[in-house]
């Protein structure tokens, strides 16, 4: 086991980095990867547990909350709470925002946005699924941090990463200083560094879009899966359709092998599914960091306003080549939607907030 690093002592090695760390991150670092702990060793044995299935609770965003949402979500806020490193939680579990009101936590620097369990809907049927986390520092320097200090926007991002529950579990995550990756390793319980800066070709042939949803996807995103599909030796066509449907597991792979993950607007939901503060913008800094493109298929993720917790955004992510290509399809195909997309939300009366 000689050459080994730990995350941990990983962490303390790039703090050196920061000549004006005083630990904080780390530590709050440090308290996710503890959490992913116990979360890992639940899903490993979920079969077993009674942790699979549903419960009778209905989330913010409409979707029934399942065992392992709501475990994971006490894991992840029970070691922030302890760590006392981070004020404010943001979850996907939660409808408002978490103020940690404790001793050591109510003057903490840290907010954290966190998708505790990424992948629900593949729990039950032993697929990978993920966490996602984004940390940001708090913008209020007096008295309680408050709403605005959660809703900074993906550019204002410290740190951003995910925890892959799969064939063995990984942590992956960037300071804003390149992408590494850490295999945990069951036998000491320590997360070791495995991946150390991860690059995402800058082509792949991997394209991973639910195309159940076809019908209803934008002009500019039938037409990118068309050109995915064309048989042309010369352009490497056609590409793979590869679609887990837990986006942390699809992002992994994409970063390994080069490909695009595409969740777009659709008729249903003119603002697409996932969500900006703890899906989004951390997959956005990450990819970007590991030389990949994310944008909503006309702007870049991480430049967009936040004006909501539980905000919805369309995104296209992954190698940087492809991800230009579906813009352009974008907007030489989109421009009517784009137009009925924003008349049907002035009608609607929702400018900017979920919908
Ligand atoms: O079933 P769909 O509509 O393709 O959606 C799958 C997507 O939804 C998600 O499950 C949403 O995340 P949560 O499971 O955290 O709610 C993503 O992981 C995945 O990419
Ligand atoms: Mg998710
Ligand atoms: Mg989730």
């Amino acid at each position: 086991m000689s050459g080994v690093k730990t995350l941990g002592q990983f962490i303390i090695e790039k703090q050196a980095d920061f000549p004006y760390a005083k630990g904080e991150l780390s530590r709050l670092l440090r308290d996710l990867a503890i959490a992913a702990k116990i979360v890992n060793r639940e899903v490993n044995k979920a079969g077993l547990m009674d942790i699979i299935g549903d419960t009778e609770d209905i989330n913010v965003q409409g979707e029934t909350q399942k065992k392992l949402d709501v475990y994971a979500n006490e894991q992840f806020i029970s070691a922030l709470k302890s760590g006392g490193e981070c004020c404010i939680v943001v979850s996907e579990e939660n409808d408002d925002y978490i103020y940690i009101d404790s001793e050591i936590s109510r003057n903490a620097k840290y907010i954290v946005a966190i998708d505790p369990l990424d992948g629900s809907s593949n729990i039950d049927v032993n697929v990978a699924v993920g966490t996602v986390f984004s940390i940001y520092r708090r913008k209020s320097t007096e008295g309680k941090a408050t709403l605005r200090d959660a809703l900074q926007k993906g550019t204002e991002q410290v740190a951003a990463g995910y925890i892959v529950y799969g064939a063995s579990t990984m942590l992956v995550y960037t300071t804003g200083v390149g992408v590494n990756g850490f295999t945990l390793d069951p036998s000491i319980g320590e997360f070791c560094l495995s991946h150390p800066q991860m690059k995402i070709p800058k082509d792949g042939k991997i394209y991973s879009i639910n195309e159940g949803n076809y019908k209803r996807f934008p002009e500019g995103v039938k037409k990118y899966i068309k050109y995915c599909q064309v048989e042309d030796d010369a352009t490497n066509r056609p590409y793979t359709s590869r679609y887990i449907g837990s986006m942390v597991a699809d992002l992994h792979r994409n970063i390994i092998k080069g490909g695009i993950f595409i969740y777009p607007t659709t008729a249903g939901s003119p603002r697409g599914k996932l969500r900006l503060v703890y899906e989004c913008n951390p997959i956005a800094f990450i990819i970007e960091q590991a030389g990949g493109r994310a944008t909503n298929g006309f702007s870049r993720i991480l430049d967009t306003e936040v004006d909501s917790l539980h905000q919805r955004s369309a995104i296209f992510v992954g190698s940087e080549n492809m991800v230009l290509l579906a813009e352009k399809f974008m907007s030489e195909y989109s421009e009517d939607i784009r137009a009925d997309t924003e008349s049907r939300l002035e009608n609607l009366g929702i400018i900017g907030g979920i919908d």
